[in-house]
């Protein structure tokens, strides 16, 4: 697998390797067209690999890497669902089998960028304010930092690695011409539809660093943790309410454990086979992106109010990724817990969930621990 991810990265093809939670298999999806592929948003999409930046009006800018080449490491063959033309394939073979190794740069484990911090801190206060006005409930306000990459730095290996750090988490490495290389870990679901048709997605918010030994259901949680993320809980509600859905299950709020981190969940399912929405895959993901676990409620003034004041683009940071009808299957994530390499550095990416209560101080601590999801494996290749 690492030479079908090599030879594709190497020819800049859109190529997307990633693992599902819990499971040891790991899939690869290699698409030979050069172009972008943006996709119709709907159920006639086929099948892939889905990949949409944060912001994405009416989810015109999801893109589809196409299974033209896919294989699962359970299964001995390569499936080749598309051969490219004669010249991609034979450059495809002769870096298949001529792998060759990654950009060289420098690691710098030092990241004291005081501004970039300083400027997240003035953020987080005057978002504060602003809800004290009642101009939002909540806003999740985000921050990147970069690094250099380490000498020699390997994707794939790299990737190894975390799949093997988080089990858990649905890990992803996904290199594209136009939106780079991207690695993560991320512990939240969008959507999901299985095999029997069992639609389900997650309300996902509230942090706390996972530090000594402690039982989930010994994490005792504030008010103010407890109030964010039933706002995520009622965000989904309010979906499902909007095409008049009222056949879902709900669980939770549980304890769960993301890597160095705990978080608040509520589980909520519906069986597809009895309610009339063949088509609630589709519609959900439209109503549900951005969640308010990510940009916040309300969402359009929120998602104004992030584009305006972050200092940065998100780009795939925030938006989502995954398999879509791949063996009868679909389930895409929230792209959270992740980093972009390009050009001999490496950006790491974190937000907060900001309400009346926040102290900016501990939202930037919480977006450090979320970064060292994986910054602390960088930190360790030396
Ligand atoms: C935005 C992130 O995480 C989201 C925000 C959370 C919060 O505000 O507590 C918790 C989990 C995620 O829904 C991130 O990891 O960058």
């Amino acid at each position: 697998m690492e030479r079908l991810f090599t030879a594709s990265f190497n020819l800049g093809l859109a190529v997307a390797v990633w693992k599902e939670p819990g499971r040891d298999d790991v899939s690869i999806i290699i698409d030979f067209s050069e172009t972008l592929n943006k996709v119709q948003f709907n159920e006639n999409i086929g099948s892939g690999f889905l990949l949409s930046p944060f912001i994405n009006p009416d989810l015109k800018e999801t893109i589809l890497i196409r299974p033209d080449i896919y294989f699962n490491s359970s299964e001995s063959e390569i499936q080749v669902n598309n051969i490219p033309n004669s010249t991609l394939a034979d450059t495809f073979e002769y870096h298949y089998n001529e792998f060759t190794s990654f950009h060289q740069g420098k690691y710098s484990s030092k990241n004291s960028n005081k501004k970039e911090t300083q400027e997240f801190t003035n953020l987080v206060e005057k978002a504060v304010e602003e809800i004290q006005k009642e101009k939002f409930k909540k806003i999740v306000l985000s921050r990147s930092k970069e690094k250099g990459l380490p000498s020699g730095f390997n994707p794939f290996q790299f990737y190894l690695q975390l799949c093997q750090k988080h089990p858990l988490a649905f890990t992803s490495l996904v290199s594209h011409p136009t939106l780079g290389t991207w690695i993560g870990a991320t512990p939240e679901l969008l959507v999901s539809v299985s095999k029997d048709n069992i639609f389900k997605t997650i309300a996902l918010a509230a942090t706390k660093p996972a530090t000594g030994i402690q039982k989930l259901n010994e994490v005792v949680w504030t008010q103010k943790e407890i109030e964010e993320q039933a706002i995520v809980s009622r965000y989904i509600i309010n979906c499902f309410k909007s095409i008049r859905l009222r056949e879902y299950e709900d669980e939770g709020p549980r304890t769960v454990q993301a890597g160095n981190l705990f978080h608040l969940r509520t589980d909520f399912t519906v069986n597809i086979n009895e309610v009339p929405f063949p088509d609630l895959l589709y519609r959900m993901i439209k109503l549900l992106h951005p969640t308010s676990a990510v940009c916040g409620t309300p969402k359009e003034p929120a998602m104004n109010y992030i584009t305006e004041m972050e200092k940065y683009d998100r780009e795939l940071f925030t938006g989502f990724l995954g398999p879509i009808n791949i063996n009868n299957e679909t389930s895409v994530y929230v792209n959270i817990r992740c980093c972009k390499i390009q050009s001999g550095k490496v950006s790491f990416f974190a937000g907060a969930g900001i309400t009346k209560d926040s102290v900016a101080a501990n939202e930037l601590e919480e977006t450090n621990h979320k970064m060292y999801t994986l910054e602390s494996l960088f930190d360790n290749l030396h």
